[in-house]
């Protein structure tokens, strides 16, 4: 069932029978989830002993239509943990709804999943990142959200959490902590940052003042993902520790000669970090007690 299609809410009832539906094809019981952004679905290539799921053939599930974004389910082994990947994610910008790009992520929760690991491609606002840096998400802003397009809007269910939910430490303190000393044992000290990704709905890339006043709001960076899966994440309990890498800096002078974003750029920077991200999440999975 393609969820693009699909004209009414997910509900409770729905992820249940999706959720049902994974553990009726998969031995593996997965307590962490990961999200892999543009051009960095390589992690789920690096499980072992796979089950592996179409996201169309997935009921319920929406399809991503993005370059760069496969559309598969994986469950797996990594590092000796059970996990699910979804390689690929669908935007709000392709048309789905809030409510339908963080579906998985409520199917996560009934799964059982404790932590989830969101990854993703994002513009550098903050004047001192480089392209090709790893930004550790600390916290973030819901532009899309505070408009009042985020997936809590409506009716609230409380089995999957309560109607006001704080957000003010969604990026979990710990597992930050965890990630920033391993970037260092692995010496990417030198490409790592910690910062705010600042969420907008694309499909465009910014204009030069909406860059300009993102940097005013206090984003490092700026992206189209993300921050509706953290907030239903962290709706339902779920732990948050998230990684973006900068795949482009955003132009900050009209009339400059800075080179215009683009997809294309963006995967190609997305897969030649692919393999660091790679390194830093297999040895965060490695590392926390889920
Ligand atoms: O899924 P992510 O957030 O990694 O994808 C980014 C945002 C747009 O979908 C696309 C722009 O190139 O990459
Ligand atoms: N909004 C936005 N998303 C991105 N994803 C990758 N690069 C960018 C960017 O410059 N802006």
């Amino acid at each position: 069932v393609d969820g693009s299609v699909l004209d009414r809410e997910e509900t409770y009832e729905d992820a249940t029978s999706t959720a049902e539906f994974l553990l009726s094809r998969t031995d593996h019981r997965p307590t962490i989830g990961i999200i892999c952004g543009s051009g960095l679905g390589g992690l789920a290539n690096v499980l072992t002993d796979t089950d592996s799921f179409e996201f169309r053939d997935i009921p319920n599930f929406a399809t991503s239509t993005v370059p760069g974004h496969a559309s598969k389910l994986v469950f797996g082994s990594l590092q000796g943990k059970t996990v699910v990947v979804m390689q690929g994610r669908v935007h709000m910008y392709e048309g789905h709804t809030a409510k339908q790009v963080t579906f998985p992520v409520r199917v996560f929760k009934l799964l059982e999943v404790k932590i989830l690991i969101v990854t993703n491609a994002s513009g550098a606002i903050n004047r001192t990142y480089k392209m090709g840096d790893l930004m550790v998400i600390c916290d973030h802003i819901n532009l899309v959200g505070l408009a009042g397009l985020n997936p809590l809007v409506g009716d609230n269910d409380s089995r999957f959490g309560p109607r006001f939910p704080p957000m003010s430490s969604a990026y979990d303190n710990d597992l930050r902590s965890i990630g920033l000393k391993l970037s260092e044992e692995l010496g990417m000290k030198e490409f790592v940052r910690e910062g705010v990704y600042s969420f907008q709905s694309g499909p465009m890339f910014e204009t030069v003042g909406e860059c300009r006043l993102l940097n005013v709001l206090g984003a490092d960076v700026v992206g189209m993902s993300t921050v509706p899966e953290v907030v239903a994440a962290r709706h339902c309990g779920i732990r948050v520790f998230g990684v973006s890498v900068v795949t482009n800096c955003c132009v900050m002078e009209l009339d400059s000669d800075d080179q215009e974003p683009s997809h294309d750029e963006v995967l190609e920077m997305g897969e030649k970090r692919s393999a660091d991200v790679q390194r830093l999440i297999s040895k965060f999975v490695g590392k926390i007690i889920d």
